[in-house]
């Protein structure tokens, strides 16, 4: 019988989502053997990291590759298909704080620690008095470089300390009016190559409908942009009671002294279009040259 290789990416971090989604196939799935193979890339980049794994999935290497929804290109890649979100984790960032625990606790000029261009423009946006510092490596190791005093604070997704069983390193889920998370976070997606119906059957059996409403909204909203994983944009759909779909979204100078936000509510079976609409909104209001901006530095 086929063994199914659920690929994953070597951080501690996408083995733990890798574990994760294979406890939740065995039990879908009592029959089928499954096993996880981890997929090394030379450079340590995420895009670097993400496309050494898709290419071991077109090669055959493994049958489902397992991401961190973050990460993934929104273009389409021919040969291989997204075929499930499960059930999305906390998407807001986290601050980390060595001292002061709170954003707005932190004294003036303290040292905060951000991987991302989207989190440096919306923290300088609200804390213009921060002082930030670009942070390196994977999760674990930023943590490590906290503890050894180089940063007051840090900014990491949520989800990453929860899905490394260290809820407790979370000082404070800052607020999405705040600082909006990269669209995806803390969500994971299935691939498999396209034509493996086998795979897809058993992938999209982990699909969870209200979390792909919400990333699909966010990530056609950054496709719409033309913006990438560089880029300070950000987005976060919720969905309300009556299954209403509402995305906020964001898109700002990289030093944080322009902002143009905005947000839009809809059904959620018209996810795709709300993204494309908000951004619409927002590069009408002045985002193309802040993303044009970006682009020519
Ligand atoms: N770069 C690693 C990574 N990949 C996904 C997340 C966030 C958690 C998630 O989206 O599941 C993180 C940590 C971070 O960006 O701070």
């Amino acid at each position: 019988m086929r063994v199914i290789v659920i690929g994953a990416r070597a951080s501690l971090l996408a083995q733990a989502q890798t574990r994760w989604v294979m406890e939740r196939l065995k039990e879908n799935w009592p029959e089928t053997e499954f096993k996880i193979r981890t997929v090394q890339s030379k450079n340590a980049s995420e895009g670097a990291a993400t496309e050494a794994l898709r290419q071991a999935l077109m090669r055959r290497e493994v049958d489902i590759a397992v991401y961190s929804l973050k990460h993934l290109p929104t273009q389409e890649q021919p040969g291989v298909r997204l075929v499930a979100v499960p059930k999305r984790v906390e998407p807001r960032e986290a601050l980390v704080g060595r001292t002061a625990k709170r954003l707005e606790d932190l004294p003036k000029g303290a040292v905060v620690g951000v991987n991302s261009l989207r989190r440096r423009a919306q923290l300088l946006a609200y804390r213009p008095d921060l002082s930030l510092r670009e942070l390196e490596g994977d999760v674990d190791e930023r943590l490590t470089a906290l503890g050894a005093g180089e940063y007051d604070a840090l900014i990491i997704g949520a989800a990453s300390l929860l899905r490394l069983e260290l809820p407790n390193r979370i000082d404070q889920l800052i607020d999405p009016e705040v600082m909006l998370p990269a669209p995806g976070q803390g969500a994971l997606g299935l691939e498999v190559r396209q034509g493996d119906d086998w795979a897809e059957e058993l992938a999209y059996s982990l699909n969870h409908r209200a979390s792909l409403a919400r990333v699909t909204a966010e990530r056609a909203f950054m496709r719409a942009l033309g913006a990438g994983d560089h880029c300070a944009a950000a987005a976060l759909a919720t969905l309300e009671d009556d299954g209403a779909l509402v995305l906020e979204g964001v898109v700002a100078s990289p030093d944080g002294r322009e902002l143009i936000r905005a947000e839009i509510e809809g059904e959620a079976e018209e996810a795709a279009e709300l993204g494309e609409e908000l951004a619409q909104d927002l590069l009408a209001e002045g985002a193309r040259e802040l993303l044009g901006a970006m682009q020519a530095r």
